[in-house]
């Protein structure tokens, strides 16, 4: 099997024509551990839908090696007002295995009420999800997310509004995750976590930044470059009208041995 999960090849997404990823080239290793930094809309959620497949590259393309993918949008995008219970929401895991009609086995009920076990909410199961706080609505999408059983996994700020001991809490299950070999991108704000939990970053400023081992890329130099791009950026500006950084693809082999191998971005 292949040690590449994703390669992106000089990959540009966006809206209406208008760029919010430029030009991104690399690979993300299989079983490797990253996390996307970046200000605000600079183009981190564009890249999660980019990879789910939910918007199509204007240009380059994304090539993917994985049998089951799981994407936990941002809650913001979650629409917590539809009459549903917390287990109706944790079964829509099980899609991608039996359809959306498929009848849901008493082992499946089993595996279903592990996975809420597994995040701390059993006894939740008929709680109506305009009941739950922001933190147990996001365990709740960590349980689904354990059901799919997928080796790609996208995370668009899973932290977000939850107290510290659910982020704990959260961040062992995708340590373990890690630990089983899936692979996992993480959209994160908080620089510190990302620096702990970590292993690999890429610094997006609509333009990749950097890219590889996290010490290497959360550095005051590419923290002070995201910052300057992102500040230069016209939101009216049409798309691509000056070259991107150009980031060297990853050596998956490398990555997977936690080898230090930043790159760096260059100037085209
Ligand atoms: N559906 C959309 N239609 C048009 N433009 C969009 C759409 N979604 C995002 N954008 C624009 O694309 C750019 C990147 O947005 P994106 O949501 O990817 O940023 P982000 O890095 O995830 O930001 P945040 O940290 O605020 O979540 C922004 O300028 C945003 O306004």
């Amino acid at each position: 099997m292949s040690s590449t999960c994703l390669e992106f090849k000089d990959l540009t997404l966006g809206y209406q024509r208008h760029a919010a990823v430029h030009h991104l080239s690399g690979v993300v290793a299989r079983g490797s551990l990253t996390a996307v930094v970046g200000a605000n809309g600079s183009g981190k959620s564009t890249l999660m839908k980019g990879v789910a497949g939910i918007l199509k590259p204007i240009s380059g393309s994304i090539d993917a090696a994985y049998r089951r993918l799981a994407y936990l949008p941002q809650q913001s995008d979650i629409d917590r007002s539809f009459p549903a219970r917390v287990i109706d929401l944790v079964s829509l895991g099980f899609w991608q295995e039996r359809g959306l009609l498929g009848r849901i086995t008493r082992s499946d009920k089993t595996r279903l009420l592990a996975c809420l076990a597994a995040v701390g909410l059993s006894g939740f199961e008929t709680r109506s999800l305009d009941s739950l706080s922001g933190g147990q609505m996001q365990r709740a999408l960590f349980a689904r997310t354990m059901l799919q059983d997928a080796d790609l996994i996208l995370l668009d700020e899973p932290f977000n509004a939850v107290d510290e001991r659910t982020i704990r809490d959260l961040l062992a299950l995708i340590r373990q995750w890690a630990d089983e070999g899936r692979t996992l991108l993480c959209v994160l704000h908080d620089h510190a976590l990302v620096k702990s939990h970590f292993p690999q970053t890429l610094l997006m400023a609509r333009k990749p930044v950097a890219w590889g081992m996290t010490a290497d890329v959360m550095t005051p130099d590419h923290l002070s470059k995201a910052r300057t791009f992102q500040e230069a950026w016209d939101e009216n500006a049409g798309w691509c009208e000056e070259p991107g950084p150009t980031l060297l693809p990853q050596p998956a082999d490398d990555l997977l041995q936690g080898r230090d191998v930043a790159r760096r971005a260059a100037h085209v």
